[in-house]
């Protein structure tokens, strides 16, 4: 089944305001060896504002690749993506990475936080790329990783922390500049199952407390559960689960 998509989210009488995330026909091929794969073949896929969405699918299937072009990391072949009813296709990289900035957070697998910086100044870092003073990026930083349970571990360096702080860290990091949309690869795919349950219990709280739209790739259906909706990627299209 294929979602239909109104991009724009709006009704015929327009009320509605736009979608966080809409993909409309979205092709993505890579080559390899002397051909080319089809990894996503015409993907729709649309998400309100303040909606959670799991993907899950199975490995190989194009997660990434989705993830990746709906954060406008990545370049689609055809198709279009509108981030908060705006098309992205034709846009140069300049604006793709004003785009991303001002309104997307990303949370990968391996948390990619930077080694030689304070939990603190990775949280404060892309708030002062956007231009707060770095009292103001500090005082919200120490505000999110207190709420994730940090406030003990606020000067220390991803080193000094245990997996899980490290990706709560970076959680904190992806929704540092209250973005529109949160975008997760496998948030808690290295972690361990209590922990795993632990660090998604307050992803999944902090999406509900800030409202954020999110799509968040994982392969715990028991995770996965806990989110709004459930899609997987089938021949490339998605479709949504029960
Ligand atoms: N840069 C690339 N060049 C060539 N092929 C690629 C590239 N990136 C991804 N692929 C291929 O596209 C397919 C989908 O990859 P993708 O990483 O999106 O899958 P995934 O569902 O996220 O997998 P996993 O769950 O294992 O992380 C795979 O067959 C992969 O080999």
């Amino acid at each position: 089944m294929d979602t239909p998509v109104n991009p724009r989210g709006r009704t015929a009488q327009g009320a509605r305001p736009p979608l966080a995330l809409a993909l409309t026909g979205v092709v993505r091929r890579y080559s390899q060896g002397q051909g080319a794969i089809e990894v996503l073949r015409g993907a729709d896929l649309a998400i309100s504002h303040g909606q959670s969405v799991a993907l899950v699918a199975p490995s190989g299937s194009g997660k990434s690749t989705l993830l990746h072009i709906a954060g406008l990391l990545e370049q689609s072949d055809a198709g279009e993506v509108f981030i908060d009813g705006i098309p992205t296709a034709r846009l140069g990289d300049g604006e793709r990475t004003r785009i991303r900035r001002l309104s997307i957070g990303f949370i990968y697998q391996f948390h990619h936080l930077l080694p030689e910086l304070s939990a603190v100044e990775n949280v404060s870092m892309p708030q002062m790329i956007r231009g707060l003073s770095r009292k103001e990026a500090d005082a919200r930083a120490k505000d999110l990783l207190t709420y994730l349970g940090l406030g003990a571990r606020l000067t220390h360096r991803p080193s000094e922390l245990s997996g899980g702080e490290q990706q709560r860290v970076a959680i904190a990091r992806a929704l540092a500049n209250a973005p529109r949309l949160l975008l997760a690869d496998e948030p808690t795919g290295n972690l361990d199952p209590k922990t795993s349950d632990h660090v998604f219990g307050a992803l999944t709280e902090l999406v509900r407390a800030t409202g954020v739209a999110a799509l968040i790739a994982t392969h715990n259906l028991e995770l996965a559960s806990r989110m709004d909706r459930r899609v997987t990627l089938r021949e490339g299209k998605v479709v949504e689960l029960a």
